[in-house]
């Protein structure tokens, strides 16, 4: 027993002092790890609740999207991590709905999609920092580990100047201990534009002094001050999608919009299309309203289950950053309620649309675009069909901002208006590929994008659209 020696009893006293001691330990450290969760709770719940305001709002704005799919792919796991240790119902729970979350490769794929957007689009690094898309401010910043993510994502694309931009927002935004990692990120970035004097500054002021690497980065940016190396500016030049390009006048003088009828079909002399030519040669034009809304709630409503990612390339298709869309084949045959769709493409155009592909339905997320590419194909051609004539490309939704088509080597950008559709020929008259034809779908800034493309081929006009020797326009009715 304890009770009869007394001192058997002061040994209990200590012991218990001692564990008492220990308590207060394990109640530090948890009481430390649940500030830390709580700090970081409270982090995700004001983002949260930016994006409960408006959902919709929050999902089509990249920066807004990007810092999702950030705390789902990054914040969440890091707060996990601290509660790892004991199996709490929390955890329990956590592990179930975690499989749903997008990962690394989509964070890639959210970082790819702003950086695009800014270089299509040549916005300043600072204005997408603070929101501003296109001059227009919407309410979502981004955070210092959002912009250290952009920031690495230029450096390993070897974009010095914009990395530089990027870690220097990251820096200026930085309050916790990615402070060194993002000096050195900076200094290099200035480095390897040449601006040695910038980096050996950064790297002697900022950097902390018991960091391993400091003197060793301070030798050799005093080293490279001595060599005069020639470095080339980078520049950031303005695209065809940013619209601000001017057109020749001599070319804008001649554009004209119109009611159109063609080829003398009979239901367009009652009802013309409203056409407006955005170039004469070779002829790109948009026609308005030649897509019902009903068409499109249709044509969206059956595509959407389908979708998949978009490939590109004829001969061997693949997945790629060149074209970031979702996309699927729709064959109009079997869908009555488009019974009048192919029509409206045969009375403007006066070819056959029986010989044309499945009708190809696309959806473009924030970012998302098209690259350069002709739309005839290169090198061999199915006889049965021959190349593609003519793109009829209908725009299904307005996007916000961004999203347009832009003819690089012609200087016109179309935009992308609901209902509306834009026409031009791939082929000479001759049959001969028109490389004047190379367009983008640009990215999409704000919004989503919906487009659906119709390709009419060579087979079965050689009755209807006999050779001329060159395109001209007079052979249209316009009034
Ligand atoms: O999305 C666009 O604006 C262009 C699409 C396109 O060029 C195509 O699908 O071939
Ligand atoms: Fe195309």
């Amino acid at each position: 027993d304890h009770f009869s020696s007394t001192d058997e009893l002061k040994s209990l006293v200590d012991l218990e002092s001692y564990l008492i001691e220990s308590l207060d330990e394990y109640i530090l450290e948890t009481q430390n790890v649940l500030n830390e969760v709580i700090r970081l709770r409270n982090e995700l719940t004001e983002e949260n609740g930016i994006a409960l305001e408006d959902v919709n709002d929050y999902v089509t704005n990249p920066i807004a999207a990007l810092k999702l799919i950030r705390r789902l792919s990054v914040d969440w796991l890091q707060l996990m991590e601290f509660l790892e240790t004991d199996e709490n119902d929390f955890s329990q729970l956590f592990k179930v709905f975690e499989k749903a979350f997008p990962d690394l490769s989509d964070l890639e794929g959210a970082v790819n999609g702003v950086i695009r957007i800014q270089s299509f689009y040549n916005l300043k690094t600072k204005d997408l920092v603070n929101g501003v898309l296109q001059g227009q401010y919407f309410e979502n910043s981004l955070s210092e580990k959002d912009c250290f993510e952009i920031a690495k994502s230029y450096f390993e694309m070897k974009q010095f100047k914009r990395s530089a931009e990027w870690f220097k927002e990251a820096k200026r935004l930085n309050f916790n201990s990615n402070h060194d990692s993002i000096v050195i990120y900076l200094a290099n970035s200035y480095g390897k534009l040449g601006k040695y004097k910038k980096a050996l500054h950064l790297i002697s002021e900022e950097l902390d002094d018991d960091n391993e690497n400091k003197n060793s980065l301070i030798k050799y940016y005093k080293e490279s001050l001595q060599k005069d190396t020639i470095f080339q500016e980078e520049h950031h030049k303005d695209h065809v999608c940013g619209g601000n390009i001017k057109v020749d006048p001599k070319i804008s003088k001649n554009l004209f919009c119109a009611y159109g009828h063609f080829y003398a079909a009979p239901f367009l002399k009652i009802a013309p299309f409203k056409v407006e030519y955005l170039n004469l040669d070779p002829p790109i034009r948009q026609f308005y309203d030649v897509v019902t809304d009903d068409e499109i709630e249709y044509i969206k409503k059956t595509t959407t289950p389908y979708l998949k990612r978009s490939k590109s390339g004829f001969e061997d298709p693949r997945v790629s950053d060149y074209r970031v869309s979702k996309s699927i084949g729709i064959a109009l045959k079997v869908h009555n309620f488009l019974s009048h769709f192919d029509q409206r493409l045969n009375d403007i155009t006066g070819l056959d649309t029986n010989s044309s592909e499945s009708l190809q339905v696309a959806n473009y997320g924030i970012g998302g675009h098209y690259d350069e590419h002709h739309d005839f194909i290169e090198g061999t051609v199915n006889e049965n069909e021959g190349n593609r004539i003519l793109t009829a490309l209908y725009y299904l939704e307005d996007v916000e901002l961004g999203g347009g088509t832009a003819f690089i080597h012609l200087n016109v950008l179309v935009p992308p208006i609901k209902n509306s559709m834009v026409l031009w020929y791939n082929l000479y008259p001759t049959g001969k590929p028109d490389y004047r034809t190379l367009h983008v779908g640009c990215p999409v800034i704000k919004g989503s994008k919906w487009i659906l493309t119709s390709w009419i081929r060579e087979r079965g006009q050689e009755l209807l659209s006999p050779c001329p020797v060159e395109y001209n326009p007079q052979m249209e009715t316009v009034i």
